[in-house]
């Protein structure tokens, strides 16, 4: 057998169109009319063909076979299969065609039925299994084996491509090649949502925990970065649009995004939405410099930025609210890399297009709940997301540890600091006052030491700020020191064996602490 080269082109003679989804179809298969390429196709596109006035074959006139079964069964025959999969270089092949009468294909064109949107819309079951395509990818996958001696097409976005083909005596070998592997994305893409979505039925529900047996996900590159987390690493950004989020934000203004901007972007969107009220939160390194609510997202941005403006230089804000021009002259005055918003007001986007430095970003809001994944090494964790409307954020589920019940301001400011610590990394303890952040103490492998870090940063708004611990303290050292520092009230989720030492010391110093029973470690 002879390998092919780039110089193979193989006229296109003979097409066989079976595709659901018809845009750009009227155009593809004129010119291939036009050029003199003979059409066979299936019920519905065969009539699209017919009702243009070019002449068609239809499949079932093909086999001698009706389609029938609702369209479970249309080229599953082998005149259409033969005709795809013979490999035209073996002259055996050649010579079986045609004591079979068969005549082989040069182009399929195919697209599935809409199996993830049927999903999606949330049909019944057999509605759902009705759209499970099966010759479709049968066709898709035959003709992609046989890229050698045939072109498969996809997506209408490739028409044109076949269009210019078509001038040009047929697609060449490397071009074959790419389209069949596009072809087998496609359906590999298809039945990683098939699978997905009947993995649910090899769940163990004994445990239940409710984790299916199986995870797939495909991706798509999108692009390739500068770089990764360092210079030296090379990086892209890859995308899945059955879950859309930051990867498909769309950029108003400013340069390419880097790979850290990705990652702090994405921290900053799941701390500014984790509150209900206007939010604000700005990022570095994963972790939170300032985190506020506000009237307004204005009001919330000034006083997250207020809470270290140190760090915030070459911070990521997100926000959870339209950005207005008032937070955009804010945002204005202050070194950014990036702001991802849901929405921008009017006049907003001019104000910050005059920094060129600055990315601006326009992603849906982020949808609370669900789970999240993190490859390790030979595999794959999998958590539902924490943080939203988690247990424990009702501080009426809390328990007064010692002090007095807090007032509702003071409970209010319990409130938020709970919801904001869980941003930071662990150990986290975060100071808030009137519902921003004043120090935050966090990634630390000591709990003393966030907590040093975050009455160090609040310096004088330390004393009368609430303070919050994402996981119980082990030792009363850490929140001596916070209650040295002056705070008025802690929440913490207790749960340590030597809870009553922290007790007695907030006893001691006259201070409220509650304890929420849940807890928010972030790694
Ligand atoms: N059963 C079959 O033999 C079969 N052959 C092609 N299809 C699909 O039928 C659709 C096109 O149908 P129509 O041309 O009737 O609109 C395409 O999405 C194609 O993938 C089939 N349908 C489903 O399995």
């Amino acid at each position: 057998m002879t390998e092919s080269t780039q110089q193979d082109r193989i006229a296109l003679r003979r097409a066989l169109v079976s595709v659901y989804d018809k845009s750009g179809l009227e155009e593809l298969v004129r010119g291939l009319h036009d050029a003199g390429v003979e059409l066979v196709s299936t019920g519905g596109s065969a009539r699209l063909i017919g009702e243009l006035g070019l002449p068609v074959t239809r499949v079932e006139d093909l086999t001698g076979f009706p389609e029938c079964l609702d369209g479970r069964v249309k080229t599953l025959h082998p005149k259409v299969h033969a005709g795809i999969l013979a490999d035209r270089r073996l002259p055996s092949h050649v010579a079986q065609l045609e004591d079979l009468g068969v005549e082989p294909f040069d182009l399929v064109v195919s697209n599935l039925y809409p199996f993830t949107d049927t999903v999606a819309s949330g049909a019944s079951q057999d509605e759902c299994v009705e759209q499970i395509d099966i010759g479709g990818p049968s066709m898709v996958r035959a003709a992609a084996k046989n890229h050698p001696s045939v072109a498969i097409v996809t997506s209408p976005e490739r028409y044109a491509d076949v269009l210019a083909a078509l001038g040009e005596g047929g697609f060449t070998y490397e071009q074959r090649k790419r389209l069949a592997a596009e072809a087998f994305v496609h359906t590999a893409s298809y039945d990683v949502a098939v699978a997905s979505w009947m993995g649910s039925v090899l769940t163990d529900t004994s445990d239940g925990a409710g984790f299916p047996a199986w995870v797939g996900g495909t991706w798509e590159r999108d692009a390739v970065l500068r770089y990764g987390e360092n210079p030296h690493q090379s990086a892209a950004l890859y995308r899945n649009d059955l879950t859309p989020g930051l990867a498909q934000a769309e950029q108003l203004h400013g340069k390419e995004m880097s790979y850290n901007n990705y990652v702090d972007a994405d921290a900053a969107r799941r701390a500014a939405h984790d509150f209900d009220e206007p939010a604000v939160a700005i990022i570095k390194h994963a972790n939170p410099c300032g985190i506020a609510v506000g009237a307004d997202v204005a009001e919330a941005h000034r006083r997250a930025h207020e809470c270290d403006p140190v760090s915030a230089f070459g911070g990521v804000i997100a926000t959870n609210r339209p950005v207005s021009v008032e937070m955009a002259r804010q945002v204005a005055e202050v070194f950014t890399e990036v702001v991802v918003a849901p929405a921008y007001d009017e006049g907003a986007v001019e104000v910050l297009q005059g920094k060129k430095n600055v990315r601006l970003l326009v992603a849906e809001p982020l949808e609370r709940g669900g789970v999240e994944m993190r490859p390790i090494s030979g595999g794959l964790l999998v958590q539902e997301r924490d943080g939203v409307d988690a247990d424990g954020d009702d501080p009426d589920s809390w328990t007064l540890a010692t002090g007095e019940a807090a007032s509702p301001e003071v409970l209010a400011d319990l409130a938020f600091a709970w919801k904001a610590c869980r941003a930071a990394k662990s150990n986290a303890i975060l100071l808030a006052k009137d519902g921003a952040s004043v120090g935050i103490g966090m990634g630390q492998v000591n709990r003393v030491d966030s907590c040093r870090l975050a009455v160090d940063r609040a310096g004088e708004r330390a004393r009368g700020s609430v303070a919050a611990s994402d996981a119980f303290f082990p030792f009363e050292d850490g929140p001596q020191i916070l209650l040295d520092a002056g705070v008025a009230a802690i929440v913490q989720p207790g749960g340590s064996v030597r809870d009553e030492l922290t007790i007695k010391a907030a006893e001691a110093a006259g201070v409220t602490m509650y304890f929420t029973g849940t807890r928010h470690f972030a790694h």
